[in-house]
């Protein structure tokens, strides 16, 4: 029997954070065409937070990210466009708004341990005829019982898919496989995992994942994401396709778009340095990398001391002024 994956493109929503949320419109508009003439089945588009991410504490858009959907939805009419939408951040109205803008998914978001925040928004999400997704996050910090709890949560609001999220890159392929297996024999809905990859590992996790049950998996172009950034969209599709897993995509065009576009404007190429290693090796939150790197300027202090003060404190999405907090701490040599 042939087996197939759908793959979940994220270049334009996770590779915002490094973007520092600045995408054009026709850098968005110039990606959508490419991953819809690649045949790419879903593509994620909104501000690196998620619907409403726009804001003082996450970083303001460039764009609006409305304006961003409606684009890319025009020039990828084919692709199924998600948003991810974190309750408490994005509005019941910002998904209402993102739905005319042209998206047919809703990918809704909380940290491992608070898929209970997610009920109205999930709720909401089908009712508004949407293919629902609910993205536990930072699935590293808890164990797999309490993934399993927060799962059957969601799946009872009414989530069709539940993905593990591998928000800091810290899983082990074990791990990985430990978990997604444990979805599959207790939760009934379909299964996803999104990978970081700032210990190497986000394909061979993805690799785990989809062995253990997973049919959506989540890459970006040049693996333009936050930290190290994610599984390399491109690569994946042709490794899947030597594993004779079904994608429906066409190679040619997808290395085509992730060479001459996503690599001509992304502002370094992602690799593991220093402080993105850190952020797998403790377990922080991948997006709080630039953050680290802003208040380690700012303070004079080392950005790797930072972020391993932050992963001790096991800090959450949400808490990114505490990055700032523990820089001012260092400068002044104050232990915790
Ligand atoms: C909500 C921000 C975050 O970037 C979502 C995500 O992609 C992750 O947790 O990895
Ligand atoms: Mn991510």
């Amino acid at each position: 029997m042939t087996r197939s994956i759908q793959l979940l493109d994220v270049t334009l929503r996770d590779g915002s954070h490094t973007m520092r949320h600045a995408y054009t419109e026709q850098q968005v508009r110039d990606v959508a065409r490419g991953l819809g003439q690649a045949n790419v089945p879903y593509f994620e588009v909104s501000h690196g937070d998620g619907l409403g991410g726009s804001s003082l504490q996450y970083g303001f858009s460039a764009t609006d990210e409305l304006q961003l959907i409606a684009a890319a939805k025009e020039e990828a009419p084919n692709s199924k466009i998600a948003a991810l939408i974190l309750p408490g951040i994005g509005t019941k109205d910002d998904l209402k708004a993102a739905v005319d803008a042209g998206i047919q998914m809703a990918r809704v978001a909380t940290h491992i341990t608070e898929a209970d925040v997610s009920k109205q928004h999930i709720q909401l999400s089908r009712e508004l005829g949407l293919e629902t997704v609910g993205f536990l996050m930072m699935a590293h910090m808890a164990p797999t019982t309490k993934l399993i709890e927060e799962a059957k949560k969601m799946e009872s609001y009414g989530a069709e898919i539940i993905y593990v999220t591998d928000s800091a890159g810290a899983l082990l392929p074990h791990e990985v496989s430990e978990k997604v297996r444990a979805l599959r024999d207790h939760v009934g809905t379909k299964i996803g995992f999104h990978a970081h990859n700032n210990l190497a590992l986000s394909m061979a996790n993805t690799l785990a994942a989809v062995e253990a049950g997973a049919t959506f998996v989540d890459g970006s172009l040049r693996s333009l994401g936050a930290g190290s950034g994610n599984t390399q969209t491109e690569v994946m599709a042709a490794v899947f396709e030597r594993m004779q897993i079904e994608t429906g995509i066409h190679l040619d065009p997808l290395i085509d778009v992730a060479n001459d576009v996503v690599a001509k404007f992304m502002p370094r190429s992602q690799e593991i340095d220093g402080a993105s290693l850190i952020l797998g090796y403790a377990g922080v939150y991948s997006s709080f990398l630039l953050f680290a790197q802003e208040a380690a300027k700012q303070y004079g202090v080392n950005e790797r001391e930072i972020l391993m003060e932050i992963g001790n404190m096991q800090a959450v999405g949400g808490q990114e002024d505490l990055i700032f907090e523990v820089a001012q701490r260092l400068a002044q040599g104050v232990a915790r």
